[in-house]
Order: C-alpha cells, then structure tokens, then sequence
C-alpha cells in the first residue's frame, strides 16, 4: 500500500529537448513502476507541467521535474511557498540550472540518486510585471537581447543545447540595437540608478545561460541575493568580443559591464520587449518590472557532497 506522504510525483515533459525526451518515455515509465512510492504524469501542452504540479501538490512530499529549465520553471512555479520538495531530472537540452546546483557533472544512469541525495533550500528571483503577473525564475531572467534569444531558440525545430542557443544569438543579432532602460538597483547598503541604452540585461541566481555561457561566476543559490550583468551600450561588432568573455565569467572585468549582487532591481521599459525566465519566453512586456528574491524560496533536491578528505 503506498504511503501518500511521500510520494514521489515524477512530471514528464515529452516535447524536452525538441521532442526528443520522448524516446525516455517508456525508460522512465518502467523505473518509476518499479518503486512503490512514486508515480509518473505526462504532460499534454506547454503549461501543463505547472497544472500537474498544482493538482498533485496534496498527495506528493516531492515533485520532480523531468525535462528541462522550463518544466523546472512550471513545477518550481506551482510549488513556491508550499512545504514540498522539488527534484530534477534533466532531460531538457541545455538543463542550465542543475550546472550551478550540481556542479560536479555526475551523470547518474537511472532515477536512483533522486532518493538517495540530500536538500537544500535556494533562493528564488521574484518577478512582478505587467497589470498583475507574477513569476519566480530559478535561474535567470532576461530582458532585451536574451529575451529575444529565447524567443529565436523556441522557434528552433531541431538545434538544441549550446548550438541552436549560438545560432539564435547570432540571428538576434543582426538587427538588434541597444534599448532604453530605466534601472533601480537595491544593493545591499545603497541605491544605483541607471538611465541609458542598455545592450543586455540579466539577473541570475545560477550561474549559466545558454548552455555553456557563464554570465554571472558569482552567483551563489542561498546568498539571499541576485547577481545583475548588465551589458551597457556597445556596438555590434563588439559582442563577439564578449561572447567569447561570456565563455569563461572573464566578462565581469570588462568596463562595459556592470556586474553587482543585489537585493532588487526595479526596471523600466519603454516600448513592448521580450522577457525570458529559466528560459520561457513572456512577450510584449511594458512599463514596470520589479525583480526581487526571495531568499531560500523553495526547497531541491540535491547530490550529496563528496566525504570530506582525512
Ligand atoms: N506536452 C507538451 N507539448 C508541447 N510543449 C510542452 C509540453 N510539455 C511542456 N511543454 C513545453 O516545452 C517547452 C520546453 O521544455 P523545457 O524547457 O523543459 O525543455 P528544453 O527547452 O529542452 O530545456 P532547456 O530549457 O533546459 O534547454 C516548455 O516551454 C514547456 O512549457
């Protein structure tokens, strides 16, 4: 008889990583029957993975989160504020989030590990925007070029992971320009206020975008704080400059950037821009976006650390 209070509720999003997470379909279906504790629930459309989560929150001690950083996102969504667990199994194509969480590149063959590690509790980016949305990102949200990014990377039918990431950067590119932007940034002891053409704009709490890009090498999940890189107004021709900076964290130093940890940021735009969180595209966003964190919001399951040497 299995015992409601810790099951283990596995949410499988087949269309990951360009549909190809679908091939894992009868895999995992097999090792989650196997146990007695867990179940598994495939999703059928893009916000389904959220509803899912929502209506399976009761009878479920740990959701696990089956694809990549945008079924992560749903799930991490439907369960903040909630005493629940969430675990991930990364499927997706690039599966950025879990770089900065499990930095040891272990890569575990089965499901087992999901009940032999440990927990953590990490911060969450709080997002207000438009008449009365709200959204946490986990990772990273962007707004201006990552956004339009994100937005290029989705319309994508087949390259996945670091290389359709690179080609839609570079399709970005050629007709982008730097956008107006008012910033208010709260640091930890003062106030910075920013008003000009800003090239790119992020705020993380992990350390990764676009596959292999380390855009903020500070960022820590449970320092109660967000890193911001701002990218400030460039020409074109300079980001691949920056590209490869982007690569190895070494763009921090750069005069044109502006790289701090904050508490918030408040953000103005202008016009109707593209916004990503952990990825996920929210179009036509105008006027007031306030970002804030949200220390310790949610609590994830994690690889137990090495023993300590004697
Ligand atoms: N059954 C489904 N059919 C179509 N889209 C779905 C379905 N289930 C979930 N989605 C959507 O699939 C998209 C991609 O999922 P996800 O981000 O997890 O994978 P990925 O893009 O391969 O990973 P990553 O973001 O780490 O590169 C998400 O926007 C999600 O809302």
């Amino acid at each position: 008889m299995m015992n409601n209070s810790s099951r283990y509720l596995f949410i499988f999003n087949p269309a990951a990583d360009k549909g190809r997470a679908s091939r894992k379909a009868e895999w995992l279906k097999a090792l989650v029957a196997d146990r007695n504790d867990s179940i598994m629930a495939t999703t059928d459309y893009a916000g389904h993975a959220g509803e899912i989560a929502r209506s399976g929150i009761r009878e479920s001690s740990c959701l696990i989160a089956c694809g990549g950083d945008g079924t992560l996102h749903e799930v991490v969504n439907a369960v903040a504020g909630e005493e629940r667990t969430v675990g991930i199994l990364p499927i997706g194509s690039a599966n950025d989030f879990i770089k900065t969480l499990n930095p040891r590149k272990e890569h575990h063959k089965g499901i087992a590990h999901l009940f032999e590690g440990t927990s953590k509790k990490v911060d969450l980016g709080s997002v207000s925007f438009g008449v009365a949305n709200h959204r946490y990102f986990v990772n990273s949200l962007g707004i201006g070029f990552t956004g339009r990014v994100a937005k290029a990377v989705k319309r994508l039918p087949w390259l996945k992971g670091e290389l359709g990431y690179v080609y839609a950067l570079f399709s970005v590119l050629a007709g982008y320009s730097s956008l107006n932007m008012h910033i208010t940034i709260t640091l930890e002891d003062s106030v910075l206020e920013l008003h000009e053409p800003v090239f790119a704009f992020t705020v993380s709490n992990g350390k990764i975008e676009g596959g292999k890009f380390i855009i903020s090498p500070h960022a820590e999940l449970s320092d109660g704080l967000l890193d911001i890189c701002i990218l400030k107004d460039i020409r074109r021709y300079e980001f691949f400059r920056f590209v490869l900076k982007y690569l190895n964290g070494t763009h921090i130093n750069d005069p044109k950037i502006l790289y701090c940890k904050a508490k918030a940021v408040t953000l103005t735009l202008m016009a109707p821009e593209v916004m990503h969180m952990d990825g996920e595209v929210y179009d036509n966003i105008l006027g007031k976006v306030g970002i804030s964190v949200l220390p310790d919001g949610i609590r994830l399951l994690c690889d137990l650390l090495p023993e300590a040497e004697p």
